[in-house]
């Protein structure tokens, strides 16, 4: 039998505030020991039907003709379309691209989008800005349960952080679009993938895939829906991460998937776990394959100076095997942050002469 994830399933609803800090230490040991985490999905945060909505916009928009696509293509800024095979999350060991499309929303004002949409899309845009804001306040919600659970003084220390109202950032809220594998030309579901072996690279990521959707092409069980997913755990093997984990079966949605991202990692000191993952291919033929991903990052100008927390100064990162590369200490705003990650996957959108003088 294939081992899954052993990723605890956390409800964030609080009855009061004793309660708070109890979900709050849940939630941080979660993050230490599993970088990702179970955030059931009751509707109380992002109701189920804006989920579901924005799935259905998802698969409009790729959809789309190609030229529509291709007039919104992917800028320096983040924002906008990657083609198929475009980006390459793991360029050391990927021989070519990853099976996906992409399109990166940035932020939105007076529910406006500030870069160009397909079509197709155009009409729903308050709705995404809508969908953007309701994950980027559960965000927010989470942010200050890390500061609670880290003890960090002020407890509201990376909920400020993230306030929009203290300057642009670099979060996007992303949807992805996995084609089936027969329609490519992916001949090794070994060697090829999904998407590259990859750590996130903002402060945390919420993940949304479908349930299992009844359909007579999906196969067996486990086929078509929102699987494929695979973490890398401390024993460096890859195991799969169900959409809808044991107990939240008869939930209204599977649960929201958060994952702790490299920033988050780098400004803890390596306490909090950024786990590599990655998407492969479910065999042969296969579904397509649609999922959402909100990155959530800092206001740009923040310096990642130490998290005023106990826990986070008194914490000694390993040494060794599974030493964070990014958890060395070196003062760097967010935005910097971003960049250096972008470089490194986007391998033709910047090039050498784009990379500023050190
Ligand atoms: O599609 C998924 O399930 C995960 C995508 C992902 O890891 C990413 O875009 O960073
Ligand atoms: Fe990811």
């Amino acid at each position: 039998m294939t081992q899954v994830a052993k990723i605890p399933v956390i409800d964030i609803a609080s009855e009061n505030e004793q309660d708070q800090v109890r979900i709050a230490k849940e939630l941080v040991e979660a993050a230490i020991e599993h970088g990702f985490i179970y955030i059931k999905n009751t509707g109380k945060d992002i109701p189920i039907e804006a989920v579901e909505e924005a799935f259905d916009l998802s698969k409009k928009l790729f959809d789309s003709p190609l030229d529509e696509k291709q007039k919104c293509t992917i800028q320096q800024n983040n924002r906008g379309w990657s083609a198929m095979q475009y980006e390459t999350l793991d360029p050391s060991n990927q021989r070519v691209g990853d099976y996906k499309e992409a399109f990166n929303f940035g932020e939105f004002q007076n529910s406006q989008a500030q870069q160009p949409l397909p079509a197709s899309i155009t009409p729903h845009e308050s709705e995404i800005s809508h969908f953007r804001d309701q994950c980027h306040n559960l965000c927010l919600k989470i942010n200050t349960l890390l500061g609670i659970g880290l003890e960090v003084d002020p407890p509201s220390f990376f909920t400020t952080a993230h306030l929009r109202e203290n300057g642009p950032s670099g979060t996007i809220l992303r949807w992805l679009y996995y084609p089936p594998q027969s329609s490519t030309d992916a001949s090794d579901a070994e060697k090829d993938v999904r998407a590259g072996a990859h750590s996130d690279y903002g402060s945390m990521t919420l993940l949304f895939r479908r349930p299992l959707l009844p359909s007579p092409s999906a196969g067996s069980a486990g086929k078509g829906g929102g699987d494929g997913l695979e973490i890398l755990t401390k024993q460096n093997e890859w195991v799969p991460v169900p959409v809808s984990p044991p107990g939240t079966e008869s939930d209204p949605s599977p649960p929201i998937l958060l994952n702790i991202g490299d920033l988050l990692s780098y400004w803890t000191n390596g306490l909090l776990r950024s786990t590599v993952h990655r998407v492969v291919f479910p065999g042969t033929g296969g579904e397509a394959r649609y999922s959402i991903a909100f990155f959530c990052h800092p206001v740009s100008s923040t310096p990642l100076l130490p998290v005023p927390s106990e826990r986070v100064k008194s914490f000694v990162p390993i040494t060794g095997g599974e030493k964070n590369p990014y958890a060395e200490r070196k003062v760097l705003t967010a935005d910097e942050h971003l960049q250096m990650r972008l470089r490194a996957s986007y391998l033709t959108l910047y090039n050498d002469k784009d990379i500023p003088e050190s």
